[in-house]
This record gives C-alpha cells, sequence and structure tokens, in this order.
C-alpha cells in the first residue's frame, strides 16, 4: 500500500468522500485534498457564495481547474476527495479515467438524503424536494461514477471506519489483480 498511487474519490453528495478521504489519508500517513476546500481556499469564498454568485457554472470551471492543476502538479501520492458533481464534464472524466485509482463510494438515494440531511451547505440541495434532486442526479451520475472508476465501494449502513477499511481492502485488491 505504501506505493499506492494517488487515491481519488468518486459518489454522490453524502456518500462520504470528504469523511472516508480524511480517515484514509491518516491511516496511510498521506496528505489529504478536497477539491472543494481547495476552490473555497483559492476564491477566498464558500461553495454557497460561488454558486450564488457565478451560478453552478463558475463552480463547475472552478472545479476542472482546480482539478486540472491537482492532477498535473508532480507531487507525493495523496487522497484527493473531490465534489458529486466532478463527474459531469467530459473533460474532468477524461483526467479521471488516466488515473490508476479512482475508487466510486456508492450510497443509495435514501442514505444520501439522511447524510446531507445535517448540513446546510450544498447549494444545489437548497432548491426543491431534496429526494427529487438527489434521486434526478443519481440517475444520471451513476453510470458516470462507473465510468471513471476502477474500484467501487459501497457504504450504506455502514460505520466511517468500516468504509475506510472497506476501501483499503478494495484498493489492495485491485493492485493486485492488476498487471
Ligand atoms: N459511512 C458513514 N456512516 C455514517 N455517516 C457518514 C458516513 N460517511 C459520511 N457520513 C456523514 O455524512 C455526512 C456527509 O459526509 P461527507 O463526507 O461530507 O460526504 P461527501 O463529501 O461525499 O458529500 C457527514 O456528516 C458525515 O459525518
Ligand atoms: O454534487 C454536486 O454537484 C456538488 C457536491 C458538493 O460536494 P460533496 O459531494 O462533497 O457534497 C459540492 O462540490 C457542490 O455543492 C456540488
Ligand atoms: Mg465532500
Amino acid at each position: 500500500m505504501i506505493n499506492a498511487p494517488t487515491i481519488i474519490l468518486v459518489g454522490p453528495m453524502g456518500a462520504g468522500k470528504t469523511t472516508i478521504g480524511r480517515l484514509l489519508s491518516q491511516q496511510l500517513d498521506r496528505e489529504f485534498f478536497d477539491s472543494d476546500r481547495v476552490i473555497e481556499e483559492n476564491a477566498g469564498a464558500d461553495i454557497p457564495w460561488i454558486f450564488e454568485k457565478e451560478g453552478e457554472e463558475g463552480f463547475r470551471r472552478r472545479e476542472t481547474q482546480t482539478l486540472e492543476a491537482m492532477l498535473s502538479e508532480e507531487q507525493q501520492p495523496v487522497v484527493l476527495a473531490t465534489g458529486g458533481g466532478i463527474v459531469m464534464k467530459e473533460e474532468n472524466r477524461a483526467m479521471l479515467k488516466q488515473q490508476p485509482l479512482v475508487v466510486y463510494l456508492f450510497a443509495s438515494v435514501a442514505q444520501q438524503l439522511q447524510r446531507t440531511s445535517k448540513s446546510n451547505n450544498r447549494p444545489l440541495l437548497k432548491q426543491g424536494n431534496p429526494k427529487e434532486t438527489l434521486t434526478r442526479l443519481f440517475a444520471l451520475r451513476d453510470p458516470l461514477y462507473r465510468e471513471v472508476a476502477s474500484v467501487i465501494v459501497e457504504t450504506d449502513s455502514r460505520h466511517p471506519k468500516t468504509v475506510a477499511n472497506k476501501v483499503m481492502d478494495a484498493i489492495k485488491k485491485h493492485l493486485a489483480t492488476e498487471v
């Protein structure tokens, strides 16, 4: 595992990308990045503010720039959590597909709904009915997560530590079978 490449987490809002990414980075003693946090730091503003002032389009532009910068920098292997919409742009998917270790954290819509109901900082869930939004986005994005991922890990009804261990096992298995 010491030699494992950068681990990139994709999946819907509430899958646990940020939470599991941090745990994995601790277990592997690696740096952790979250594309959403990097976007916020570079913008000097939070995501709701960016959506309000620049629209989703402005946010997506920043997201692509951030992904590009993070993947092109020569760096030690890190753990990178992405935002749930990273797969919407073709150019992002092309970048992700070139990466050796992209993990899709799968969560059912019911579980996404439960986990995202605790916070207030996801602009896409602030308008309309969150269940309908998550259902619509899942139908659109689930095939795209599958398209870019090399490993899929189910997260429903599992404690974050259990999910992190499952990801580690799945990565080991994947790296062992890859030639
Ligand atoms: N496996 C899990 N079991 C229970 N709660 C979780 C799990 N993974 C994440 N959470 C919680 O769900 C919420 C959303 O998690 P987060 O890591 O922000 O997801 P994402 O980055 O994929 O949107 C947080 O409150 C987090 O503590
Ligand atoms: O699914 C999406 O389009 C988004 C997911 C969010 O990240 P998380 O998946 O970490 O919540 C964040 O990037 C933004 O609110 C948009
Ligand atoms: Mg997140």
